[in-house]
């Protein structure tokens, strides 16, 4: 879907980005991450023109991405940022709608999207449609934000820190919310966090940056197993590796169906790091498992959590 090749931007006598070749798949999840100034935003922003590449070739859809118009590459692909970049004279409504009317969509039309991006983020439509920004608090602002990026159906969304200034409750539900959006819809997002675990969470793959270079580019498991150099082992948090290898797996993938144990119990969906935390609260060395309906599936033992890193890999 977008190709970098051999692509670099100077900014006076600094390359923020430096040679860089990277081929985002078609409905991906790639996270840009890296330290700060490490070329992240520029590489995002490379993709739809916000700032122009010095030299090599970035391709979208196989054209390279100067051969479009940058309005027709904006209405093409959805921008959601930290700070959520709303009008503050236009309402909700309007602020979401701003593309579709641009696409000259029909007033009903915007309407019923608007009404439809608002209940999937989980803003009451009547109460909110008609508010001003600064009617919003930082989190809601910020669920606009994303509701405009993917107003009009964009074949790919750019996300530039969009939980950034979130407290970890509210960002924790817009993840899980993109994670969805993702799935159901097998959009192609490309986001840029300094968060690592945000990165884990949600990335079908992960490109580290370092000083506007590629550390790394893998699957969060193996950025985690095998991480190419001491950057990346000390960005992804060494100390940590198997607490978020557990994270990245769930209850479901290690299940003894039909066993019995005693203790509270633990969802299937839990991840495998919740259950371990399970095992310890709990003091217990095996736990029972239930289904979303809160039915008996069998048990986990802690033990089974031992075959976890290995697996990741396979
Ligand atoms: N418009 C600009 N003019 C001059 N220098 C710039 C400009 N934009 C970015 N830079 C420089 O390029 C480098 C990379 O910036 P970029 O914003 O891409 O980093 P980043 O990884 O997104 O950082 P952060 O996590 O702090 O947002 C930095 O050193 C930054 O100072």
């Amino acid at each position: 879907m977008i190709e970098f090749q051999q692509v670099s931007k100077t900014f006076g006598h600094w390359k923020a980005v430096d040679n860089l070749s990277l081929h985002l798949q078609d409905g991906e999840f790639t996270v840009l991450i890296g330290p700060s100034g490490s070329g992240k935003s520029t590489t995002l922003k490379m993709i739809n023109r916000l700032v122009e590449h010095d030299s090599g070739r970035i391709l979208f859809a196989g054209k390279e991405i100067r051969s479009f118009q940058p309005e027709d590459l904006r209405r093409r692909m959805g921008y959601a940022i930290q700070s959520n970049g709303l009008f503050p004279h236009w309402t909700v409504e309007e602020n979401i709608g701003t593309v579709p009317a641009l696409l000259k969509w029909p007033k009903s039309r915007i309407a019923d999207r608007v009404t439809e991006l608002l209940t999937l983020l989980d803003l009451e439509p009547n109460r909110y449609r008609g508010r001003y920004p600064h009617e919003l608090s930082g989190g809601q602002q910020q669920r606009v934000g994303v509701a405009r990026a993917l107003a009009a159906d964009p074949e790919i969304l750019l996300m530039d820190e969009p939980f950034g200034a979130l407290d970890p409750v509210t960002r924790a539900a817009l993840q899980k919310e993109l994670a969805r959006i993702h799935q159901r819809s097998g959009k192609s997002i490309v986001l840029v966090t300094h968060d690592i675990d945000e990165a884990l969470l949600l990335a079908d793959r992960i490109v580290l940056l370092d000083k506007g270079r590629i550390a790394q580019v893998g699957t969060p498991q193996r950025i985690l197993a095998q991480p190419a150099s001491d950057f990346v082992a000390d960005f992804v948090g060494r100390s940590e590796v198997g607490i978020k290898l557990l994270g990245l797996q769930t209850v479901a993938g290690r299940v003894r169906r039909g066993e019995t144990a005693a203790g509270r119990p633990v969802p299937l969906q839990a991840s495998l790091r919740e259950a371990l935390s399970a095992f310890v609260a709990q003091g217990r060395g095996s736990l029972p498992v239930v289904d979303e309906h809160g039915h008996a599936v069998g048990s986990i033992h802690y033990a089974d959590l031992l075959a976890a890193p290995a697996e990741a890999l396979a």
